[in-house]
């Protein structure tokens, strides 16, 4: 007798997924290497940006009250005191009628509180000494970059959990993070399971396919952030399989297996799970693809049993494992990104799962819309080179139609979101 599976909702999977989130352990690594994880301490800014009032012109540092009468008719004559480009600090103080030639980024000299750009004083040589004129009145504070006009001493810049991505990385340096505070990355396992499966060197056989899961889940656990030990694939055998995951999860975090998880005779998941005696989380979703997606937990780590389909195997990562990873290194928005667009063309097919359709956005008009890329079936992998969203239709006995507006959920996202995407009410499309 086949097994009956009992499908739960897709928020309720994700919550009992993510009753056994962790936090991974903080270490301080090298600026250089940063990028693409979270921060695990807040930012404060230690000291004010820029820290002293500087020029964003190369000109004259003035007295702006000398000005005040200059003009086309009546040039002010200033005598240039000192030069000083950016790095160094002029020790003169600027008296009456008098100015300092200074470069873009340099401090402003003690006494003058305007800068007027090179491009609008002539400059005169007399005598060996050098002077300007000045045809325009020049206001106090005007062209000065001020103390503290970016960032405040004491002011809180970053929160715990950001996303660190060049601008991030900008501000650490800014104030000086040469270590940055950062969780260790979760070392997650894959192991594909299937008589079918062929190295990728190896050429195609009668019934053979080669391991295409494996290298996809490498790039989306990299994608996510954690770090990756991929096993030799494993064959429909119940002993190597049982060794071969209980190997993994001795010496990872969580351990991904694809295939092998579904009804069928040679599907020796189940029957793992049974032998490491995990507490199965769930093993049927009501989604599409992905229904098959099992969660298993052993010594309090995650066993992820992903279905071998290559579309099916991809969803479920990304609805399940991914806010793992963001989750373990700190991130405050571990879940996909979501949106709305609208539907650029009839989506006939009904389920009553909910359906994630791998889909691209495009922008057109002002208006963001969304169709489905390649064919919608969880067996297909073209599809998933094509799209940068799913894009989320409720289970319902009736399809969608052009102009409808759907959720998207992004994958290339890195912002991320604070909740999962929920079930909506469905009674509108029932
Ligand atoms: N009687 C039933 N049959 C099936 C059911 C069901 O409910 N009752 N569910 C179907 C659904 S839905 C899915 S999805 C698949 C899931 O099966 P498994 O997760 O057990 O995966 P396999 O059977 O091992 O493989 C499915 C498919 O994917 C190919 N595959 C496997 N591993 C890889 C890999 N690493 N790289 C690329 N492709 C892979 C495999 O050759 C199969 O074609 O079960 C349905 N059946
Ligand atoms: O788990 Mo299956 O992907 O619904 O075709």
């Amino acid at each position: 007798m086949v097994e009956r599976r009992q499908p739960i909702w897709v928020k309720d999977a994700v919550d009992k997924v993510m009753q056994w989130k962790k936090r991974g352990e903080v270490e301080w690594i090298s600026i250089d290497d940063c990028e693409g994880l979270f921060l695990a301490e807040p930012l404060n800014a230690d000291h004010d940006v820029p820290p002293f009032n500087r020029s964003p012109y190369d000109g004259f540092a003035i007295r702006s009250e000398d000005t005040q009468t200059a003009s086309r008719e009546q040039p002010l004559k200033l005598s240039v005191i000192d030069e000083i480009g950016a790095g160094q600090v002029s020790r003169k103080i600027v008296g009456e009628n008098q100015a300092v030639r200074i470069m873009t980024g340099a401090a402003l000299p003690a006494g003058t509180d305007a800068v007027i750009m090179l491009e609008l004083v002539k400059e005169e040589r007399l005598e060996n000494h050098n002077f300007i004129w000045i045809k325009r009145r020049v206001d106090k504070d005007e062209n000065v970059s001020f103390q503290g006009e970016d960032a405040q001493k004491g002011e809180v810049l970053l929160k715990k959990g950001t996303y660190i991505n060049p601008g991030v990385k900008a501000l650490l340096a800014t104030f000086g993070y040469h270590r940055v505070p950062v969780s260790k990355k979760p070392v997650i396992g894959i192991i594909a399971t299937g008589s079918e499966l062929l190295k990728i060197d190896e050429p195609l056989l009668p019934g053979k396919i080669r391991n295409s899961n494996g290298y996809m889940i490498e790039a989306q656990i990299k994608r996510a952030g954690g770090s990756v030990i991929k096993y030799q694939n494993c064959a429909d055998d119940l002993e190597s399989l049982h060794t071969a995951v209980q190997k993994a999860m001795d010496e990872c975090d969580a351990v991904i297996t694809t295939g092998g998880v579904s009804v069928g005779d040679f599907d020796y998941l189940p029957e793992v799970y049974r032998r490491l005696k995990a507490d199965i989380l769930f093993n049927k979703i009501a989604m599409r693809p992905g229904s098959v997606t099992s969660v298993a937990v052993s010594n309090e780590k995650l066993l992820f049993g992903l279905s071998g389909n290559p579309s099916a195997c991809y969803v479920g990562f990304e609805l399940y494992v991914r806010p793992v990873i963001r989750y373990w290194l700190h991130s405050s928005r571990p879940f996909l990104r979501a949106g709305q667009a609208f539907l650029k063309s009839d989506f006939p097919k009904s389920n009553p799962f909910n359906r994630f359709v791998r889909s691209k956005t495009t922008f057109e008009g002002g208006t963001i819309h969304v169709h489905p890329v390649g064919l919608d079936k969880s067996s297909v992998v073209t599809s998933l080179s094509l799209a940068d969203c799913l894009m989320v239709l409720p289970g319902g006995t009736r399809g969608y139609r052009k102009g409808d507006l759907v959720d998207v959920l992004f994958l290339d996202d890195q912002t991320g979101s604070e909740e999962p995407w929920k079930e909506k009410p469905r009674s509108s499309r029932l």
